[in-house]
């Protein structure tokens, strides 16, 4: 009971603190208002002062406010469906920017020949691409008729025009300028964006680093194919490589597969109808089904 007391109490002191009711510098447990984030004592506890001053909570630091206020149906009278479609997509593009974080650190991991480290965070990316696939699952509850009640309010939107997956695409190492100019209602940062991605280097690029800094000539694809002859045929001697070469051959396969999966789905969902983004639909996705982020490291598994 005494414990609550003087816990409202400090709490009282942290209200009246946050409200300008107390000046800074007054005994209030040693916490100082400002309206810059601030750090001080609560019950013995550290407590954090977010930008707008308010002690942080589960909601405040999530900024689930924000979040949850994101979610604006096209359809009117409201689809039932639609909120799924929306959060569905959400949630990919939260991942597809962790995905970017992720790859953007180890493709600089390898620039600074820190190899555990590039492996490590290609395989936290593995996890993240095997649960994207499995979330058409929770998709494919939709069926087309219920898809069919709001699609015709998407077109011309279409997930064509996700530049995260893009830019995922690009970093990868498939770098396909013809994207960005087929992009419809880019906003100038989302173009910069793309410009950025197609100049740097990427993940294959910084792997040929690796290769180089490890002795390997990568001048020609003809040296390259004997570095890669190289490195298998000793892994006991180039660990660090050759389980770099198979984490990025898994981003591959498993770029492959969402691929693949999102066909499947699209069909159930629509047939061979034309997309909302102005394709023929099931047929382009299907003429990408083929792409390969390294090709040589496929072509490595027939010389073995
Ligand atoms: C009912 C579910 C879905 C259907 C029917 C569907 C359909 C399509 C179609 C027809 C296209 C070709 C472009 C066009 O003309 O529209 C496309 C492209 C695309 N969709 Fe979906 N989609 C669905 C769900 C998703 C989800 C959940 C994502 C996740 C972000 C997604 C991401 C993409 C991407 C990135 C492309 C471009 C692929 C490329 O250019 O290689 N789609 N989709
Ligand atoms: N392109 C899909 C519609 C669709 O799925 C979509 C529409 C708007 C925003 C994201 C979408 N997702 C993937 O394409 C279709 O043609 O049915």
């Amino acid at each position: 009971m005494a414990l609550q007391n003087e816990v409202s109490a400090a709490s009282r002191a942290v209200v009246a603190v946050i409200l300008g009711h107390v000046s800074s510098t007054s005994d209030t447990d040693g916490v100082q208002p400002s309206t810059d984030a601030v750090t001080g004592r609560w019950d013995g506890v550290e407590v954090h002062f977010g930008e707008e001053g308010g002690r942080l909570t589960y909601g405040s630091y999530l900024r689930l406010g924000q979040l949850l206020d994101q979610q604006r149906l096209e359809s009117d009278p409201p689809a039932h469906d639609e909120l799924l479609f929306i959060t569905i997509h959400q949630v990919y593009e939260l991942w597809f920017k962790q995905v970017l974080h992720e790859l953007t650190a180890s493709r600089d991991a390898m620039l600074s020949g820190q190899l555990w480290l590039a492996q490590h965070l290609l395989r936290r990316v593995h996890t993240i691409e095997r649960t994207l696939t499995q979330q058409v699952d929770i998709l494919e509850t939709m069926t087309p008729q219920d898809f069919g009640e709001f699609r015709h309010r998407l077109s011309p939107a279409s997930g064509f025009q996700s530049v995260q997956f893009r830019e995922i695409e690009f970093l990868s190492g498939a770098k396909d300028p013809s994207f960005v100019k087929r992009f419809r209602g880019l906003s100038d940062l989302e173009r910069a964006r793309l410009e950025q991605r197609l100049a740097e280097p990427t993940l294959w690029d910084a792997f040929l680093a690796v290769l180089e800094e490890a002795g390997f000539s990568t001048a020609s694809e003809d040296d390259l194919r004997k570095a890669l002859m190289q490195v298998a045929g000793d892994r006991g001697r180039h660990t660090e490589i050759w389980e770099l070469a198979e984490a990025l051959l898994q981003h591959d396969e498993l770029a492959a597969a969402w691929r693949a999966r999102h066909v499947v789905m699209v069909e159930r969902m629509i047939g061979t109808k034309p997309g909302t983004g102005g394709s023929s639909g099931a047929g382009y996705l299907r003429s990408r089904l083929d792409l390969r982020y390294y090709p040589l490291l496929w072509h490595l598994r027939t010389t073995l």
